[in-house]
């Protein structure tokens, strides 16, 4: 079954088609909401296909649920719905990172504003490798700042695993380092600003950060 994005139903509004998912701005019990729907890949035998994508619909649910135990903010899950193929999410209001950093180039957002974005970057990600989670996907389009609070909220586990292994936390922080150098180069040295935030926050730094600059995480790169 898919949703009809016809225009007919009107509390569905298209905010993204991507490969892989289409995601909808929704109301849920009168709540401004995101509804994420995977589609079948036609290729697939039908029901092999519902069960696979069931699967990986509850696995984001899961490593978004556990990040918020770990203390990271996350949108707020509101349902998961197995024959729709969706998970429908707490909207948050306010910018996402890739937007008030690429502010800083042409604007000039405070230094302040950036110290703090910065330091909550690494704090999070410190968390979630601490408590075994990799994210997968670090670019700055999947973390939104909350409007009012200033607070970051980290989107989309939709490539997220749980793992110890200090070479797939490297990974991680090699992709968002990756994402820093071609959207962000005019932000200056923000990766090792968000290093230090890290350093901070995660007891097991040193065996991770060995492998980022060992390079062991950039041939594995390869594969993304
Ligand atoms: N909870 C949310 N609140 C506000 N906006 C959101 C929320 N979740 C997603 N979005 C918006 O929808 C976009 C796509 O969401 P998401 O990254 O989860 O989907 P995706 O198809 O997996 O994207 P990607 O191709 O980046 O992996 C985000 O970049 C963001 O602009």
């Amino acid at each position: 079954m898919e949703i009809k994005a016809d225009g007919k139903d009107g509390s569905l509004v298209l905010v993204k088609q991507g490969a892989e998912a289409r995601v909808f701005e929704s109301t849920f019990v009168g709540r401004r909401s995101i509804v994420k729907e995977r589609f079948s890949k036609k290729y697939r035998h039908p029901s092999l296909d519902s069960k696979l994508t069931v699967k990986r619909l509850n696995a984001e649910a899961r490593c978004m649920t556990k990040a918020r135990r770990l203390g990271v903010c996350t949108p707020v899950l509101y349902a998961v719905d197995p024959i729709l193929h969706t998970l429908t999410f707490e909207y948050v209001e306010g910018p996402s990172v890739k937007d008030v950093f690429l502010d800083f180039g042409s604007n000039g957002i405070v230094g302040e504003r950036m110290d703090d974005i910065v330091v909550q970057i690494g704090n999070a990600i410190g968390k979630l490798h601490d408590g075994g989670l990799i994210h997968g996907d670090l670019t700055t389009s999947n973390m939104l700042i909350r409007d009012n609070t200033n607070q970051l909220v980290l989107i989309d586990f939709g490539l997220s695993f749980t793992s110890t292994l200090p070479e797939d936390k490297a990974v991680d922080l090699y992709v968002l380092e990756r994402a820093l150098l071609s959207m962000h180069s005019s932000c200056g040295n923000v990766m090792d600003r968000i290093l230090a935030g890290y350093r901070k926050s995660s007891k097991q730094w040193s065996s991770t950060l060995n492998k980022l600059a060992e390079g062991e995480a950039i041939p594995q790169i390869a594969w993304y």
